[in-house]
């Protein structure tokens, strides 16, 4: 391993090869247990030193398989002198455990190779051995999910300071990966001395909990369906996965635990009209001689009925182009299905998922400026958006422009940046923007979160069109994301022990 770490982890290879393929008799084509891939995944980014290890004597085609999963994860790869002769550790085993605190990982019992580690400082974690070690100093767990939380544990005994804080986190695989591949999840201790571990479904919640400090998640991949016909308002309305349900129940039973951040607090962002009442709320602040920063005008509607619809636009004052978003503003498929619609007409068929809002569309030069709430923090990124509206309406003939804002969004073309930017003169006035950040911030009661604002043309508004629990701020370079993101979580825990959680 090319890199010093202060923890190594090896991996025996009874750990991760699948005994119903053979477990590593060569016989037939090595595969990976069950669960090993995502626990390789994991421990990738985890900022251990982690090799995988097996025996000198192995078969080639499984030595090879072995070798080939230990690149591809950016692992080292050892052997095993065999196990007759008296040396029992590679050379490069005996020098890591004079640097760093090491852990082996196993499926198989070997009393002789466990007292050779155990010699030299190496601490032995025994997985699902059939029957077990009486070896008192060997740490044995039934399951290979349980590995991870493990080491944690065992890590945060070994550096015995009372500091490190332990947190678990959920949310769904594709977010932990962009995470985790930033850093953000090391299982040895940020540089604010936080360990952070995955909370598993497949293990019982209660001896997880046990172990960890305060719960991290985004509860909003954990939704199974939302009832459209319920006002939304935690837990009303929303049905969980069986996992996140147990961790609801959990904080109903022992509502001091920390939670980052309370389901009450993040409801509100499940719902674009209570989004609409918090950014309303926000108007308040104006300050002369400043953009004037605003929601945008918008209107909740049941249903497309063309005539009750001309009605309601009418009583309140909105006019054409208008973007329409489904009501419900995340956490199921279909949440981020919009269209933009020129006349009345366009109502008829249109796909956007009712109840609806119809809000007014802000021309804003493509430019669309994502701002990010981590901790006390506050960070921005410009990206690229949707054009003015007269650029749209020429491509869309007589038909709405239908779209899907994470996949599909549609955003200016080259040319019109470019004339976009011979034309700019709309600038973002980043005061007025951060006195809101933290007005939001102290009115929602969130850790992290992230909001989209426009400045309008003409008018030079300044209009929040989005508000996100627990975004990516992938916008956001890593040196600063990182050290505001472990900040925020260890400020938002001392500061709820520091009140008694609400
Ligand atoms: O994975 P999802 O559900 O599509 O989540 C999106 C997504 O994380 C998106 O981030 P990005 O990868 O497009 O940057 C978030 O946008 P921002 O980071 O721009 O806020 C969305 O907020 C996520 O959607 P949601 O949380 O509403 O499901
Ligand atoms: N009122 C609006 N006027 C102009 N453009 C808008 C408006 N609302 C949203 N947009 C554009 O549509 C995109 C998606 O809308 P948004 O409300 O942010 O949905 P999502 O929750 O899917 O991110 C925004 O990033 C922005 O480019
Ligand atoms: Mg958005
Ligand atoms: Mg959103």
């Amino acid at each position: 391993m090319a890199v010093e770490r202060p923890v190594r982890l090896v991996l025996d290879a009874s750990l991760l090869l699948d005994p119903v393929e053979g477990g590593g008799t060569g016989e037939v084509a090595p595969a990976l247990r069950p669960g090993a891939e995502a626990l390789l995944r994991r421990l990738r980014y985890s900022n251990l030193g982690v090799a995988i290890c097996g025996p000198k004597e192995m078969p080639m085609n499984v030595s090879d398989f072995l070798e080939k999963t230990a690149n591809v994860h950016s692992f080292g790869y050892t052997l095993l002198p065999a196990p007759s002769g008296h040396v029992l550790l590679d050379e490069s085993m005996l020098e890591w455990s004079r640097s760093s605190s090491c852990f082996y990982a196993t499926s198989r019992v070997d009393e002789d190779l466990f007292s050779a580690l155990q010699s030299h400082k190496w601490r032995v974690i025994a997985v699902d051995n059939e029957r077990g070690t009486e070896d008192s100093g060997v740490v044995n767990i039934s399951k290979l999910e349980e590995l991870l939380l493990t080491l944690a544990t065992l890590i945060k005994k070994e550096i015995a300071s009372s500091s490190v804080l332990m947190v678990g986190y959920a949310m769904k695989q594709s977010r932990e990966q962009d995470f985790a591949k930033r850093g953000s999840f090391p299982l040895y201790p940020s540089k604010n001395g936080l360990i952070f571990v995955p909370l598993s479904f497949e293990l019982p919640l209660a001896s997880q909990l046990n172990e960890v400090d305060m719960i991290l998640h985004k509860m909003t991949d954990e939704i199974v369906s939302i009832d459209p016909n319920c006002s939304i308002s935690f837990p009303k309305g929303i049905s969980f996965s069986a996992g996140m349900s147990e961790i609801i129940r959990f904080m109903e039973e022992y509502p001091d635990f920390c939670i980052i951040d309370p389901f009450k607090n993040i409801s509100p962002l499940l719902d674009r009209l209570q989004i609409q009442e918090i950014l309303v709320r926000l108007q308040e602040l104006g300050t002369e001689g400043r953009p004037k920063l605003r929601a945008p005008h918008s209107l909740k509607v049941k249903n497309f009925h063309g005539s009750e619809l001309q009605k309601q636009l009418a009583e309140t004052n909105l006019s054409f182009p208008l973007i329409v978003k489904p009501q419900v503003a995340c956490g199921v498929a279909d949440a981020h299905n919009m269209a933009l619609v020129f006349q009345v007409e366009e109502f008829s068929n249109l796909s956007v998922p009712l109840p609806a809002i119809l809000q007014e569309y802000i021309d804003h030069g493509s430019k669309i400026f994502k701002f990010y709430v981590i901790g006390d923090k506050v960070f921005h990124a410009v990206k690229n958006s949707m054009p003015n509206a007269s650029l749209l309406k020429s491509s869309s003939g007589d038909e709405p422009l239908t779209f899907n804002s994470l996949k599909t969004l549609p955003v200016a073309t080259k040319e019109q940046l470019l004339q976009n930017r011979v034309q700019d003169n709309r600038s973002l006035d980043i005061d007025v923007v951060e006195k809101a950040a933290k007005c939001l911030k102290e009115s929602l009661g969130l850790t992290i979160f992230g909001f989209d604002v426009v400045v309008q043309e003409g008018t030079g508004d300044h209009v929040i069109v989005d508000l996100n629990y627990l975004p990516s701020f992938k916008e956001v370079p890593d040196s600063e994301a990182m050290p505001a993101f472990w900040d925020a979580i260890r400020q938002s825990y001392e500061s709820k022990k520091g009140k008694g959680q609400t």
